[in-house]
């Protein structure tokens, strides 16, 4: 049975995670993991989450979380995603990564790391959002270059990251279909007299409020008629699900990088 450490296990994804390892089965949830200094260290995983039968404790050093375990699930932070990966890395672990807001040096470091353990890294675990990445760049194809493509996405007042790594991932599916750069043809926001609509944009617009899990719609617009493809995730349960489904797959293949369009089968 693979053992699995949550990163991250005081948050809103950690919480879900445990309750699915917990309640799905599948796997051996073994010990959470919390930044260095963070309240819950030394607590039970049952006390940190509110789920009564979970066994283990939260730990805020990685060596220790993860003296059991074989893959770490880790949603947490760029930085903190990064610095634990590079433990796995050398700890010979695997690690899946649905941490969001990554930059290009995290990205860097994150391939290189990838190379020395087995990876999965992916901006939504859902099953739905990973078909939707393939259908975006295949409509964008078959409607052509005279419909307008614009990205809307929808997340609760917390989330630090904008747009949304989802968002971004499906603005990179569409700019790959129509052979764009993506630095060039995104623009976040409208404001002022931004003039008439250039063919070779896509407009990206980001909505914060509540408790709004994460929605995305993509448009596809033209004369006279137009496609809305939405995703709306219901609670966090599908990503957790999707989290645990990545860690069971990936235990004990070999060292690279993998994302969910490879557990699922999509590829
Ligand atoms: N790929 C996907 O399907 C999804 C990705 N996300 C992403 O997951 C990340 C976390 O989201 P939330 O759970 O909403 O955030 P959150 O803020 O509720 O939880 C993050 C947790 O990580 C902990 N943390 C910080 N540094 C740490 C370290 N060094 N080691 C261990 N834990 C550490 C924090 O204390 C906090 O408890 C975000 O980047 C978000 O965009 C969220 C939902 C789905
Ligand atoms: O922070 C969140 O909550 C979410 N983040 C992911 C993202 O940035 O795409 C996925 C999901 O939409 C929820």
């Amino acid at each position: 049975m693979t053992r699995i450490t949550v990163a991250g296990a005081a948050g809103r994804m950690g919480n879900a995670i445990i309750r699915a390892i917990m309640h799905d089965g599948g796997g051996a949830l073994v010990a959470g993991l919390e930044a260095p200094g963070h309240r819950s260290a030394g607590k039970s995983l049952a006390e940190v989450c509110g789920v009564a039968d979970a066994p283990g404790l939260v730990f805020d050093d990685i060596a220790q979380a993860m003296a059991q375990s074989d893959v770490l699930i880790d949603f947490t932070s760029p930085t903190a995603s990064i610095a634990n990966l590079g433990w796995c890395a050398e700890a010979g672990k695997a690690c899946v990564i649905g941490t969001t807001g990554l930059d290009l040096s995290h990205d860097q470091i994150l391939r290189a790391l990838a190379a020395k353990t087995p990876v999965v890294f992916a901006p939504n675990m859902s099953v739905g959002m990973n078909l939707m990445f393939k259908l975006v760049g295949q409509i964008a194809q078959v409607l052509g270059p005279n419909y307008a493509l614009e990205v809307m996405e929808a997340h609760h007042d917390q989330k630090k990251d904008a747009p949304s790594g989802t968002a971004v991932r499906l603005l990179k599916e569409l700019c790959a279909a129509r052979g764009w750069d993506y630095d060039a043809v995104c623009q976040h926001g409208r404001c002022g007299m931004v003039g008439a609509r250039p063919q070779d944009q896509i407009g990206v617009a980001v909505i914060r409020g509540g408790d709004i899990v994460g929605d995305h719609t993509v448009f596809f617009i033209g004369q006279g008629e137009r496609i809305e493809l939405t995703h709306r995730a219901h609670s966090r349960d599908t990503f957790a699900g999707g989290a645990v489904r990545a860690a069971l797959w990936l235990h004990g293949k070999p060292a690279g990088l993998y994302d969910m369009q490879d557990v699922l089968g999509l590829k």
